[in-house]
C-alpha cells in the first residue's frame, strides 16, 4: 500500500501538516499525522519510524526552528524522507539552515512548500502505483489549464 507518514515536532505545526495532508487526500494517498520530537522524545520518534517503515512509506517531517527531526528520521530508515519545515522569517529565515546541511549518509530531501512536499511524496509513491501516476497527470493538467485561463483572461 502507498502511504505517507507526516511527523511534526510539535502540535504548533498542525496547520502546516494539514496543508500537506489535504493535498495528499486530493491524490487519494493514505496518510497519517503524528507528533514526535527528536529533540524531546527521541525514543518515541525512533519507535514510530521503525513501526511505519515496515509499510515502505514516504515520511514527511515538519520541524521548525532547529530541525533535528528530519536528519534523525532519515538516518534510521531505508524509506525516503522529505523535510518540509514551516517557514519563519524570524532571524532572517535562518531556521532553514538546519534543514539544508546534513552529515554524510543522511539525506532528507527539503521541499519548502507544503503543496510541493505532498507532490514530491506522490511522485515517489507513483513510481510503483499507476493510479497515483494518473492523479499526478490530472493535477498537472489542472495547473496547465489554470495558467492558460489566466493568460486568456489577461487578453480580455
Ligand atoms: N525542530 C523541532 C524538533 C526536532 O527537530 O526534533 N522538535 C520540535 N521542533 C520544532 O520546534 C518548534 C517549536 O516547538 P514547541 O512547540 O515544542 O516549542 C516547532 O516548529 C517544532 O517542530
Amino acid at each position: 500500500m502507498s502511504k505517507v507518514v507526516i511527523i511534526m515536532g510539535s502540535k504548533a505545526d498542525l496547520d502546516w501538516a494539514n496543508q500537506i495532508s489535504k493535498v495528499l487526500d486530493g491524490f487519494e494517498i493514505s496518510n497519517v499525522s503524528r507528533i514526535a520530537s527528536a529533540h524531546k522524545v527521541p525514543l518515541k520518534c525512533y519507535e514510530l519510524i521503525k513501526a511505519y517503515e515496515k509499510e515502505n512509506v514516504v515520511f514527511i517531517t515538519i520541524a521548525g526552528m532547529s530541525n533535528a527531526l528530519s536528519g534523525f528520521t532519515d538516518a534510521q530508515t531505508h524509506c525516503p524522507v522529505i523535510a518540509c519545515p514551516p517557514y519563519s522569517d524570524k532571524f532572517g529565515g535562518g531556521d532553514l539552515y538546519s534543514s539544508v546541511r546534513m552529515p554524510s549518509g543522511v539525506a532528507p530531501l527539503t521541499v519548502l512548500s507544503p503543496e510541493n512536499a505532498a507532490l514530491a511524496a506522490a511522485k515517489i509513491l507513483g513510481l510503483s502505483n499507476p493510479e497515483i501516476q494518473s492523479k499526478i497527470s490530472e493535477y498537472q493538467n489542472k495547473k496547465r489549464v489554470a495558467l492558460e485561463e489566466a493568460d486568456q483572461a489577461l487578453q480580455g
